[in-house]
């Protein structure tokens, strides 16, 4: 059978109900999918020896560049070593990598002829790429040039996991397009998953997400990784993961506040926090700086209906979510929602949980300018396929 010409690649977005930060320090934290909001990852084979990447979600109207040949292989163990289903040894992050392709990342508008400033986000986003392209590379099975093109339905740096989930496309992708993983068979959701024995491709999938998320993040927990790999509703201590069947029952309305934050900036203090102060196990998130008063504004909205609100992800703005309770009328939330909508926040219902990394191969013909313009891509192709 030939290989495959094209992927399309989806992951959700995350919530986490309890527990962010402390996870990054061995504390359990809850978190579940949003499998309405997710990031989408086009894969086109193509032969001109090219690595094309897409990123108009940042803000780049230009495609980044790369000749395959300009990548720093000598750096990358054997793959076949990286890559070994069996092992569950977490893979060894290479700074060595990381720092070789800092220039080479700049190098991605050589090819354009004009000129596009290549912010730090962008830089980010682009350094992910490359490093997990290099790292995954095979010669004897890769294809010989690709286009990548990233939509997403979630706001970046807004606590929902944007970065997860473009990790865990990326990572996907290039798993399968590199010859390391088969396409899945079974069109089933994967959200029953039983994560004790993590299957296979999955477990690689997560790995390499993970890996993607250390150049973002430097440390993270791997909570947003897990979940946008695997779906469901999990409680996460320390990498190990089981299922949570109960979160998924529960209503939330997700709002947006729209500030955004500099993450960098603020996971920094709060890890300087923690390290002086490793007894605090479930620190109150504004005692800890990552707070913010627009999160305060919505707290104080939904408290005047008797319900609780909490920041999600990292904080310092981004999303908050609010616990829906049963009794709860569809006019109250309209009225809470119009309340929030009159100070700029956008909120929605919302449930935790739904499927995690999802699949469709060549077998189905995609058009790019269909994916490009597609609104709601998830209910458009009716053909995804999820790994078990
Ligand atoms: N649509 C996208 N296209 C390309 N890169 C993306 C996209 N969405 C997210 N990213 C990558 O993720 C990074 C944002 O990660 P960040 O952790 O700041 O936000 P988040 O994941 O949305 O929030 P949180 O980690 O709190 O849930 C960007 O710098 C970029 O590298
Ligand atoms: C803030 C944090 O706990 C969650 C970000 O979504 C960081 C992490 O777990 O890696």
């Amino acid at each position: 059978m030939s290989s495959p010409t094209h992927y399309l690649i989806s992951a959700p977005g995350k919530v986490i109900l309890f527990g962010e930060h402390a996870v990054v320090y061995g504390k359990t934290a809850i978190a579940g999918s949003i499998d309405g909001l997710r990031t989408y990852i086009l894969f086109e084979k193509s032969d001109d020896g090219l690595l094309e990447l897409n990123l108009p979600k940042l803000g780049l109207h230009l495609p980044l560049i790369w000749p395959i040949s300009a990548l720093p292989y000598s750096k990358v163990a054997a793959v076949s070593k990286a890559t070994d289903n069996n092992s569950s040894q977490e893979l060894a992050f290479n700074e060595e990598l990381l720092k070789e392709l800092k220039p080479i990342v700049l190098d991605g508008n050589a090819k354009n002829k004009d000129i596009q400033e290549i912010n730090e986000l962008q830089q980010v986003a682009a350094s992910v790429f490359l490093y997990l392209y290099t790292s995954l590379e095979d010669k004897q099975n890769s294809w010989c040039g690709m286009k990548v093109h990233v939509t997403s339905d979630l706001p970046v740096g807004a606590g929902l996991g944007s970065s997860a989930s473009y990790s865990v496309c990326l990572a996907t992708g290039l798993l399968l397009a590199l010859g390391h993983i088969p396409v899945p068979n079974s069109n089933e959701g994967n959200t029953d998953t039983s994560f004790s024995g993590y299957s296979s491709p999955m477990n690689l999938i997560n790995r390499w997400a993970f890996q993607a998320e250390k150049v973002i993040h430097g440390i993270p927990s791997g909570i947003d990784n897990a979940v946008a790999t695997y779906g469901g509703a999990v409680s996460f201590t320390k990498g190990e993961m089981e299922n949570v069947i109960g979160f998924q029952l529960l209503r939330f309305l997700l709002t947006n506040t729209k500030i955004s934050r500099d993450t960098r900036a603020q996971v920094a203090k709060v890890r300087v926090l923690y390290d002086k102060h490793p007894h605090i196990v479930d620190p109150i998130l504004e005692a800890i700086e990552v707070g913010h008063s627009s999160i305060d504004r919505v707290r104080e909205i939904t408290a005047q209906h008797s319900l609780h609100s909490k920041l999600t992800g990292a904080g310092g703005g981004g999303c908050v979510l609010t616990l829906l309770r049963d009794d709860i009328t569809s006019d109250e939330i309209t009225k809470i929602k119009s309340a929030l909508a009159s100070l700029g926040f956008e909120s929605f219902e919302t449930q935790v949980g739904g499927n995690g990394v999802s699949v469709i191969d060549s077998s189905v013909t995609i058009s790019k300018q269909e994916f490009l313009s597609s609104e709601n891509i998830q209910q458009k192709f009716s053909v995804w396929k999820h790994f078990t």
